[in-house]
């Protein structure tokens, strides 16, 4: 677990960018830091693997302060994903995915293994792609070797800083698909940073909304912070179509299915499975543009929605 306590950075000219900040990521948890520009994550974010050295407070990981860990070793234990990747220019895909394995003494035989299979992992196939340039590659293909590289020394911890940042929004959404998928294997301790409140939502198991200094405006899983917004601060910035987000968020409740009984055939559109969310559920209904949307628990019909069951399920998901 990572464990951050009254952290403050002020930079040599005086700029505040974090004043005071108490934040607990807990082993395997994907938290994200979101706010608007200049408010401090990525400030943040190299504070924690020591690119940059806080001015006051303590990190902790795994109950070991950074400060008294030698900063290599620490960052052995640590990814690094950031937007520009950072990819060798000159060194084929592979070899920049073997670099880290390489530096951390493993066999050339066993980097390479590793850095196929983690090709592989992340949706690169080696035949193709191992031998080419990173000018060779997509944006979002030189994302996915940025992936790799961070997961090369199967670190614990992985620091991610706008990873989908450089793509346009469809690919980024595969990314995110994909990062997501992985991460479910792996279950890695994650931070990401986004400016993208739709982002930090789908990704983050909780989110941490900062404001300008490093403040922390809240600190909650997403279907709270979308339905309760702590301030007014955060009600903005979440935005105002906040509602529609939460359907995104929120699980359909098995017990808050009405009954199939009655329903009349025509009514009733596709069928979707009971493990989707409600806006699954509610973009079903207007594709078909029918009333009723059956919910399946595998072959199983458990129940159906209406747009006022979806409705009442949102309204009963945040109720104490
Ligand atoms: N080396 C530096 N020296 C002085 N001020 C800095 C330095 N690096 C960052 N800052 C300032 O610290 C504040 C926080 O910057 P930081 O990069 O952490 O913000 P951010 O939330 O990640 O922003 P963005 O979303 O735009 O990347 C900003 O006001 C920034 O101008």
């Amino acid at each position: 677990m990572i464990r951050l306590a009254g952290v403050g950075k002020t930079y040599d000219d005086g700029t505040v960018a974090v004043q005071s900040l108490d934040l607990d990521v807990e082993a395997g948890e994907l938290v994200v830091l979101v706010g608007p520009s200049g408010c401090g994550k990525s400030t943040t974010l190299k504070m924690i693997n020591r690119l940059i050295e806080p001015t006051t407070g303590s990190i902790e990981i795994d109950g070991r302060d950074v400060t008294r860990v030698d900063p290599v070793k620490l960052r052995r234990g640590i990814g690094y994903v950031i937007q520009q990747v950072g990819l060798f220019p000159h060194q084929r895909i592979l070899t920049n995915v073997m670099t880290v394995p390489l530096l951390y003494g493993e066999s050339k035989a066993t980097a390479r293994a590793r850095a196929e299979e983690l090709m592989a992992l992340v949706g690169l196939d080696p035949a193709t792609y191992a031998d080419r340039f990173p000018h060779q590659l997509s944006g979002g293909q030189r994302q996915r070797v940025g992936v790799a590289r961070a997961l090369a020394a199967d670190p614990p911890v992985l620091l991610m800083d706008e990873p989908f940042g450089a793509v346009d929004p469809i690919v980024r959404v595969r990314l995110q698909d994909e990062f997501l998928r992985l991460q479910r294997d792996l279950g890695k301790t994650v931070v990401l940073v986004t400016h993208d409140i739709d982002e930090a939502v789908k990704m983050g198991d909780r989110v941490a909304v900062f404001a300008a200094g490093g403040r922390l405006a809240q600190y909650a899983t997403p279907a709270e912070l979308l339905g309760r917004p702590a301030d007014d601060f955060v009600a903005d910035f979440v935005g105002s179509t906040r509602g529609l987000r939460r359907l995104a968020v929120t699980p359909i409740d098995p017990a808050h299915l009405e009954p199939l009984d009655g329903v009349s055939m025509g009514d009733l559109g596709a069928a979707i499975d009971v493990s989707s969310t409600l806006e699954e559920a509610l973009a079903v209904l207007l594709r078909d543009d029918k009333a009723v949307v059956g919910v399946k628990q595998g072959a199983q019909f458990v129940g159906v929605l209406t747009p006022n069951g979806i409705h009442r399920a949102l309204r009963a998901s945040l109720a104490d």
